[in-house]
């Protein structure tokens, strides 16, 4: 059985005059998770509170299949890292070096090695201030300094911001080297569409403060299509809407051709043409169509969140 690395119990949390829940999440241990959703729909406020930097009102958090109130134990808390959207002040007076000196104070699997080749392929500055770096410099510190630590479960808020291209490749390959090497769990917030193509196993959508399911990657990207076809008239276009129950937005374009959109396509493409409608082209939906569909109550195929005890 997978065992769980984070599971949400009915977790709700109130944020000035709005509420953040109940959310019911698992998160499965040793795979990426991209946690993707609107500015404002509550990514952050999950991964404060799976940091217990703010706790919920109610509900209950589970870590590696425990719960723990108001204080997880350090030795759990010296395997999570944790890159906020924005980096903390107290650092700001030092070096990389000196706060990865604190750190390695901290984190019992920090690997210096480790942190000086991450350092040295995003070249940042040595000797800098980190409160006087760039914002992307920073960043690649704060996610130098969190590899480095060698969590079990790493919490990246949009790592990527303030990158650029180069950087933001390291970040990936870095990444996707750590996966492969250990067990670890990732949760990472992103808008960056590329970064859950490369990166996540499973994505779970937030909106609204609200969780709408969990799916695999691979069957959500190509999960929805846009279909051409030439229909003869609009009883034809009748009858294929009929065998299409699932199928959305049909529409005539001022070329003739009739548009829709639809999941499955490549099942009932067979279907589609027996009707006597030629199928013009098709093209994938992106993700960010699919997210909006999705938001819309158009979700895909989800991962039972179900638990069996
Ligand atoms: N410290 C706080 N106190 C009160 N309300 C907050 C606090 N932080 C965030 N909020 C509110 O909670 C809601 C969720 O914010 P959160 O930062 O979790 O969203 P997000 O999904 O991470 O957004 P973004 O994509 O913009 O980073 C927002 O309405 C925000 O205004």
């Amino acid at each position: 059985m997978v065992q769980q690395a984070i599971e949400l119990r009915n977790v709700s949390k109130k944020r000035r005059n709005r509420m953040i829940g109940p959310l019911n999440l698992n998160l499965p241990q040793g795979y990426i998770t991209a946690l993707v959703g609107q500015n404002g729909s509550g990514k952050s406020t999950l991964l404060h509170m799976l940091m217990q930097l703010s706790f919920p009102e109610v509900g209950e958090i589970r870590w590696f299949e425990e719960a723990h109130g108001k204080e997880m134990p350090l030795s759990l808390r010296q395997t999570i890292a944790h890159v906020p959207e924005n980096s903390q002040s107290e650092e700001n007076l030092w070096t990389a070096e000196e706060a990865a000196e604190f750190r390695r104070q901290w984190y019992p699997a920090w690997d210096q090695k480790y942190f000086e080749e991450l350092l040295g392929k995003f070249e940042v500055p040595q000797g800098a201030r980190l409160g006087k770096m760039s914002k992307g410099e920073r960043r690649k510190f704060e996610i130098a300094a969190a590899l480095a630590a060698r969590p079990k479960l790493l919490l990246l808020d949009e790592p990527s911001s303030g990158l650029d291209p180069f950087a933001w490749k390291i970040l990936i390959e870095a990444l996707r080297k750590y996966m492969d090497e250990t067990n670890a769990t990732v949760l990472i917030c992103t808008h960056i569409i590329e970064e859950v193509r490369r990166l996540a196993d499973y994505i779970v959508l937030m909106h609204h403060g609200q969780l709408l399911g969990m799916a695999e990657k691979d069957s959500l990207f190509g999960s929805w299509n846009e279909v051409w076809v030439n229909a003869a008239d609009e009883e034809e276009l009748q009858e294929l809407a009929a065998e299409l129950p699932d199928a959305l937005n049909f529409t005539w374009e001022p070329s003739g051709m009739v548009s829709f959109i639809t999941q499955k396509f490549h099942q009932n493409e067979k279907r589609i043409q027996q009707l006597g409608v030629k199928v013009i082209k098709s093209r994938a939906l992106e993700l960010d169509e699919i997210l909006s569909l999705w938001t819309q109550g158009h979700h895909p195929i989800l991962i039972d969140q179900k638990r069996g005890d």
